[in-house]
């Protein structure tokens, strides 16, 4: 189902919790709704479920404007952090009690016959979960992730229009959470259903989503695909937000950049960034000197971190290169920047980087 949110806004008291948000989500889209704590994402999330009333805007579920329809009529699953599975009921019970609202709902013949239509469905979703084999145990006698995995099914059982988590991975450890991630993915691959989830781990985002939606102060700051949120940021707070960046003061004085304007906001990011030896860097002439203040190791590569007159910047090195010591000087190039001003965002690239003039060292 499409979904289409115009224009909400919500205050508690004198605070603005979601302020004039819009976006549209299309049919079997799987969408991370993320960013900082206090951004407004749970307040959204409740607002389509119908737990909250907007103060103004309209949402819309297909052709179907919703505002005035209650929780049960929205034909909504619901996942939170915590599982909220019922103790006393099996695995069984669980997922079974998903589809009694359902059962209401259903032409009387399907009715009749309703215990043979909830064990058919029960045992599709167990075997859609992987836990046929665990239908009789409770929920203290499950795992983490399955418990989760049950919520899932119970939220399924009724064949909802509209997915909506809670930062559902939010209470497992990252080995289980890195699991249940690929799992979703592809049960939402499977199912076509309509998911937007809330998180506050942006790699969990990036990795999985379709699309994202962040949200800052109440307000959308930018709706895209990971790739086009890291590569093509469309506020300063996005750039920094997804992926690692770094600011850089008067990026005019660089080599190459030297026609970004001087009052533009200016970030790299570290893969953007060479820094090496003479020997290493062959662009010199589209480079600056600085000097290493520190070398960490990161496993696979080095985390460096150097200094160009006041600039700090860091970069990645590959482990085989060796380290770098303190107070080395290199030379530094940039190779790629990204700048803001007012409500415009451009990409930058070095314009030294395809003229290299020699250099004697
Ligand atoms: N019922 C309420 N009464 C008063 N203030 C509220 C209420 N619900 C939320 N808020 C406030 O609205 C703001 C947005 O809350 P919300 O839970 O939507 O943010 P969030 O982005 O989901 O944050 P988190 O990531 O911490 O869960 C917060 O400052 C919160 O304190």
């Amino acid at each position: 189902m499409q979904i289409a949110v115009r224009q909400l806004s919500k205050r508690f008291g004198s605070f603005q919790a979601v302020d004039g948000v819009s976006f549209e989500i299309g049919e079997g889209k799987l969408v991370g709704l993320l960013g900082p704590s206090g951004g407004g994402k749970t307040t959204i999330l409740r607002m389509l479920a119908g737990l909250e009333e907007p103060d103004s805007g309209e949402l819309f579920f297909g052709d179907r404007k919703v505002n005035r329809l209650s929780p049960q009529e929205r034909e909504i699953g619901f996942v939170f952090q915590h599982y909220a599975l019922f103790q006393h009921m099996t695995v069984y019970e669980n997922i079974a009690f998903g589809l009694q609202t359902k059962m209401k709902q259903l032409p009387d013949a399907i009715r009749r016959n309703g215990k043979a239509y909830i064990d058919q469905r029960v045992n599709e979703l167990l075997a859609l979960i992987g836990l046929s084999d665990l239908a009789a145990r409770f929920p203290h006698q499950l795992s983490g992730g399955q418990k989760q995995r049950v919520a899932f099914a119970r939220a399924l059982a009724p064949e909802p229009k509209l997915l909506l988590l809670d930062e559902p991975f939010a209470a497992m450890d990252a080995k289980v959470r890195r699991e249940l991630r690929g799992w979703l993915r592809e049960m939402i691959d499977r199912l076509g259903i309509t998911t937007i989830f809330v998180t506050h781990d942006q790699e969990e985002a990036v990795e999985v989503a379709d699309e994202m939606l962040i949200l800052q102060q109440g307000r959308l700051e930018q709706q895209g695909s990971p790739v086009d949120m890291y590569t093509k940021p469309r506020t300063p707070f996005v750039a920094g937000f997804i992926g690692e960046s770094i600011r850089v003061e008067g990026l005019s004085r660089w080599k190459g950049f030297e026609e970004t304007p001087p009052d533009a906001e200016a970030f790299v990011r570290p893969e953007w960034i060479e820094i090496g030896t003479a020997k290493e860097v062959p662009l010199k002439s589209a480079a600056r000197l600085g000097v290493v203040e520190n070398c960490l190791f990161r496993g696979s590569q080095w985390l460096i971190e150097a200094k160009v007159d006041d600039t700090k910047l860091f970069a990645y090195r590959p482990v085989e290169l060796g380290p770098l010591q303190p107070n080395t000087a290199v030379f530094v190039l940039l190779h790629r920047a990204y700048a803001f001003r007012g409500q415009e965002s451009f990409p930058l690239e070095n314009t030294l980087k395809n003229d290299p003039q020699p250099v004697h060292i």
